[in-house]
């Protein structure tokens, strides 16, 4: 069984899900994203799919519409983005701030924000759009929901980041997004004038989603899709460092401007966590191979523990060798992790590649975890969503387990698959939710589970095709469709408090390559 005061919910960002009204009154063309899937070079080489995110969902006009949804099928947490270039479509690089640098490291130990910052931030900022979000949280609070506020989610304001300049020189641009203290300072700022502005209705809090993805795909996987696309390892380390240094310096903010306790069952008036994909979910191709092994550990060093030490004790392997620690005790803070689980990674070794990051020995096995094609089986004869990612929820837990070693509370804030025909979700949803199960009844606790997503949205460099919402969404009309049988067997799960008795009921049949469940 879940227990009594589990969190049931669904996870949303601002850029692929709020834009789509009708008349475009309510687009955000302020984002690196939102230069990045139309610029015609990306699209030419395939790199984006020429989809835009103005033709989107617009949750932007149909929050309520949704939040209804949400409550209709049992739920009570919800996780929304809020927009950074939303609230500061222009720079606040120029409300003066002080910091101090540890000049051994270059990073910011400290910066200084008092009230008259805020209020000098507050002139700047967009007042529709913080009345806008204002209203989005306090519809969620009426309808019972308890919220988390997320303030990063892969996009950046245009004005810190210029991602086709950066592309076209080399990351040589002053615009260039996560490489340039700049953007720390700048985000230490956005948060602390979130938390004062919102800190009466808001109590969880991220800082950011997934920093690795934009780490990983930005500056090493240049065929991604990802902004700025540039196969650059230094700029790979410094991002890191920098988005590192920003969560401490916005956790701080958030603990400082955030003193009002907004809900019941908050233990604080600010509860500031990370949320973090792929923790502990690389396997060695080989098990009785000792090289790839070692490149499974490496890969999951470098992937989380790196950045969650960081911020966790202020431990930072400054030479990214997973040798050489320094202890930087301004780092430090972290109250909560969200863990983004989808599918493992099956990893076997190869020589590294790049003397300034040593950890890079590994290398993703085709045929496991993201590397399957669409429509076929895994090597290890697991289904494949649309996106080609294995079905595979005996890695969730040990997602669980690995991310227990920081010791603070846990939740899954994201776990869905693309499927646009339903066939595949209710095994999925099911699946995983038992592990998860399973997991807190040995004693590993988790607190709550939150879907992605509740609709369809924007699938980032895939647009529109990849369908991940519980209800499918119309395109032209915005009509919201539930995906019947996923919609079923989740609210079910919610309102029984188990998975006991549904996992017979919801197993797929293997017919040759192709899985088919029970109505299909
Ligand atoms: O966006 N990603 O490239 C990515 C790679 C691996 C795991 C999660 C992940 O990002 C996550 O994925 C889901 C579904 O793809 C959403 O798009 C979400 O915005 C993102 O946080």
């Amino acid at each position: 069984m879940f227990p009594e005061n589990f969190y049931w919910g669904v996870s949303q960002s601002g850029f692929q899900f709020e834009m789509g009204d009708k008349y475009r009154r309510h687009i955000d063309p302020n984002t690196d994203w939102w230069h990045w899937v139309r610029d015609k070079v990306n699209i030419e080489k395939g790199l984006v799919s020429g989809d835009l995110p103005e033709d989107g969902i617009n949750s932007y006009e149909l929050y309520e519409v949704d939040h209804n949804l949400a409550k209709d099928l049992g739920l009570n947490m919800y996780r929304i983005g809020i927009e950074w270039s939303r609230i500061f479509p222009w720079p606040t690089t120029y409300v003066d701030v002080d910091y101090s640098i540890d000049s051994s490291y270059d990073l910011v130990k400290d910066i200084k924000i008092d009230k008259s910052i805020l209020e000098e931030l507050d002139e700047l900022a967009n007042q529709r759009e913080i009345a806008y979000y204002r209203r989005v949280i306090s519809s969620l609070r009426d309808k019972g929901f308890k919220v988390i506020v997320n303030l990063n989610h892969f996009t950046l304001p245009h004005w810190l980041h210029d991602p086709i300049t950066a592309r076209e020189k080399a990351l040589t641009n002053s615009r260039n997004g996560w490489i340039n203290k700049r953007t720390v300072i700048e985000f230490a700022k956005f948060a602390a004038y979130i938390a004062y502005k919102f800190g009466d209705i808001v109590d969880m809090w991220s800082t950011f989603n997934e920093p690795m993805v934009v780490v990983e795909l930005g500056y090493l996987a240049p065929y991604s899709g990802f902004p700025p696309g540039v196969m650059n390892p230094e700029a790979a380390k410094l991002a890191m460092l920098n988005m590192i240094n920003a969560h401490a310096l916005a956790y701080k903010m958030i603990k400082k401007f955030d003193k009002e306790k907004a809900d019941k069952d908050s233990k604080e008036a600010a509860d500031v966590g990370i949320i973090y994909n792929n923790i502990g979910v690389a396997y060695p191709e080989n098990h009785r191979n000792e090289k790839d092994i070692k490149a499974a550990e490496n890969d999951n060093f470098f992937h989380s523990r790196l950045f969650l030490e960081a911020i966790t004790w202020g431990k930072l392997n400054i030479e990214f060798d997973g040798e050489t620690f320094v202890n930087l005790p301004y780092l430090k803070g972290n109250d909560w992790i969200g863990i983004n689980y989808y599918t493992r990674e099956v990893v076997k070794w190869s020589d590294p590649m790049f003397p300034t990051l040593p950890l890079i020995t590994f290398k993703g096995v085709p045929g496991y975890g993201y590397a399957c094609r669409p429509g076929m089986s895994s090597k290890s004869g697991n289904p494949v969503s649309d996106m080609g990612w294995e079905i595979y929820p005996e890695g969730i837990y040990n997602s669980i387990v690995e991310a227990e070693r920081y010791g603070v509370p846990l939740y899954i804030t994201e776990n869905g698959i693309a499927d646009s025909k339903d066939v595949l979700r209710p095994y999925y949803i099911v699946s995983h939710l038992a592990v998860i199960e399973e997991a807190y009844e040995e004693g590993h606790e988790v607190r709550g589970y939150l879907h992605w997503a509740l609709t369809d949205n924007y699938e980032w460099p895939l647009g529109f095709r990849m369908r991940f919402g519980l209800y499918e969404v119309n395109l032209i009309t915005k009509e919201r469709k539930p995906r019947k049988r996923s919609v079923e067997v989740f609210s079910r799960i919610i309102s029984e408090g188990t998975t006991k008795g549904l996992q017979d009921e919801f197993r797929l049949k293997v017919r040759g390559e192709r899985y088919e469940n029970d109505s299909g």
